[in-house]
């Protein structure tokens, strides 16, 4: 992914570029070295007094619970074992003295922001199985290319940066620089020699999975960190708390209960984080708060879940209408309440003409996504309170409460039109449809009945008779077809 030439360029001439430490420059000679031992990383650590305490720091905290205490910079590292000690050190050594000299309050928010990405990197690496020293490493630096963009371009840079989505932001970079920070922090850390595998969360981290099925990644973990970072950073964002379990759940495959978890042990561990890296990071009450706010998404999130399950048994699996059972219970009570009420009902069954020719000369899996797109535009023709489910096999039923025959009428009429007009395409083959329709109605001045069951079955026969006519047609139930038995054999003949 090459830099935009002109962004490029500058980026060579600037002098003010983040750059990294003589420390962190042989620290990374050592990572890049597979034959590293302990001992070269204890005697570049020793040689930094400050690096050797937090080194000893880190490996008797709680991070790397061991049950032995080091007590000098080379059992800190014979401890952590060879790629933790380096990759740690190597963090350490970047922030202190990428962020040592605190020029503004952005900047300050930048190490902020940094530190609790690599924090949340950490803990989503341990719950998916990554390397976590790795992930703190790429955490750290994903966005490095936000502060080169910042200090080469200062009056160009997007003012906001902090506070836009990650998205947003790139997509305002890359219109104004051609580049965005992350092929620019791509760049940079390959400059400083940084192994593919750490500079690579700078690309990785920014590019969206495309469906809901990848698997999670060390990218997605690197991604996700800073909507995690966000939560404790951008306290007035009220929606931070629900991106970042979006974001948790679509790079992740996470639920809001694991990204509440998450939250939580962040809440916990920031402060040993905040003595390591000597960066103030969040309050005691702040923790509580967001911790708060994520559980009370989670139960948010569960009470969703049991109204999405709810729905979808009340849904047929294939055409997405109600089903059977669904429309029995509402039939029931409508035709209740219309007796009681003498409030008008109508209800109308729905059948395709010649179905069974559909199936034979295109194939079953044509006839099922006909039955889709029947059902699609069969709800596109209807309002909120009818109800539309499916019979039984390419039998429909629609339930219009309220509505009297010559309203029903029209409503199945434009029903019937929409279909006939409909051409319906699958692999090479287009094809149209017919239905018949039988409608029957409840209190609406003609006919009235006693029994719900009474109604169906006269609307009912009033679809044989539809059928018998000729298809492709509406019959409404008259007191000769209400109470007609199924004597001919018409559907399916
Ligand atoms: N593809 C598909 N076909 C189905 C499904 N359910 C029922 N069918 C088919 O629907 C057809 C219904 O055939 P028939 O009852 O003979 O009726 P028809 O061919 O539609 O003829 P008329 O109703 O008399 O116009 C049968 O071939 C069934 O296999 C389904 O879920 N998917």
């Amino acid at each position: 992914m090459p830099i935009h030439e002109s962004l490029l360029q500058r980026l060579q001439l600037c002098t003010s570029l983040p750059t990294p430490p003589s420390t962190a420059v042989k620290l990374i000679d050592l990572v890049n070295d597979p034959n590293t031992s302990l001992i070269q990383i204890a005697d570049c650590v020793a040689f930094d007094p400050a690096l050797a305490v937090k080194m000893l720091k880190v490996a008797n905290s709680p991070l790397y619970s061991t049950r032995r205490t080091a007590t000098n910079v080379r059992q800190a590292v014979n401890l952590m074992g060879t790629h933790a000690a380096v990759t740690v050190a190597l963090s350490f050594s970047l922030v202190r003295n990428l962020s040592g000299t605190h020029k503004n309050d952005e900047e300050l928010l930048f190490w902020k922001r940094s530190i609790l990405s690599a924090l949340a990197c950490r803990i989503l690496a341990g719950r998916f199985g990554f390397n976590p020293d790795d992930l703190l490493v790429a955490g750290l630096l994903q966005n490095i290319g936000v502060l080169a963009l910042q200090t080469t371009m200062p009056d160009e840079y997007p003012v906001d940066a902090m506070a836009l989505d990650d998205e947003a932001l790139l997509e305002a970079e890359k219109a104004k620089f051609g580049s965005g920070h992350d092929e620019v922090g791509y760049w940079l850390l390959k400059k400083w020699r940084l192994p593919d595998h750490l500079a690579l969360a700078c690309i990785a981290s920014h590019v969206a999975p495309s469906t809901g099925e990848t698997p999670p990644s060390p990218g997605g973990c690197v991604a996700v960190s800073g909507y995690f970072a966000d939560v404790f950073i951008k306290e007035k964002d009220t929606g931070a708390v629900q991106k970042v379990t979006n974001a948790a759940s679509r790079w992740l495959g996470m639920d809001a209960d694991s990204t509440a978890a998450v939250l939580e042990k962040m809440g916990g561990s920031a402060k040993e984080f905040e003595d390591l890296f000597d960066v103030p990071l969040i309050a005691v009450e702040q923790a509580e708060a967001i911790v708060d706010q994520a559980k009370e998404l989670v139960m948010i999130a569960s009470l969703g879940k049991l109204r999405e399950l709810e729905e979808k048994a009340q849904r047929d699996a294939l055409t997405g209408a109600h089903n059977r059972q669904y429309f029995d219970e509402a039939f029931n009570q409508e035709f209740a309440a219309s007796s009681r009420h003498g409030w008008p009902l109508s209800v109308a069954f729905i059948d395709i003409d010649h179905f069974k020719q559909v199936n034979d000369t295109y194939g079953h899996a044509a006839g099922d996504n006909a039955l889709v797109t029947l059902s699609r535009l069969i709800s596109t023709q209807i309002r909120n309170g009818d109800i539309f489910a499916r019979y039984g096999g390419e039998e429909f039923v629609l339930l219009l409460p309220g509505m009297d025959s010559d309203a029903a009428w029209i409503v199945l009429s434009r029903i019937r039109e929409v279909i006939a007009s409909f051409a319906h395409t699958f692999g090479d083959a287009t094809f149209n449809m017919t239905i018949s329709a039988g409608l029957a109605s409840h209190k609406d001045g003609t006919l009235t009945y006693v029994l719900p069951e009474e109604l169906l079955h006269a609307a009912d026969n009033a679809l044989y008779a539809a059928k018998h006519m000729g298809r492709n047609q509406i019959v409404r139930a008259t007191k000769e077809i209400r109470m007609v038995k199924h004597s001919l054999p018409l559907r399916g003949e």
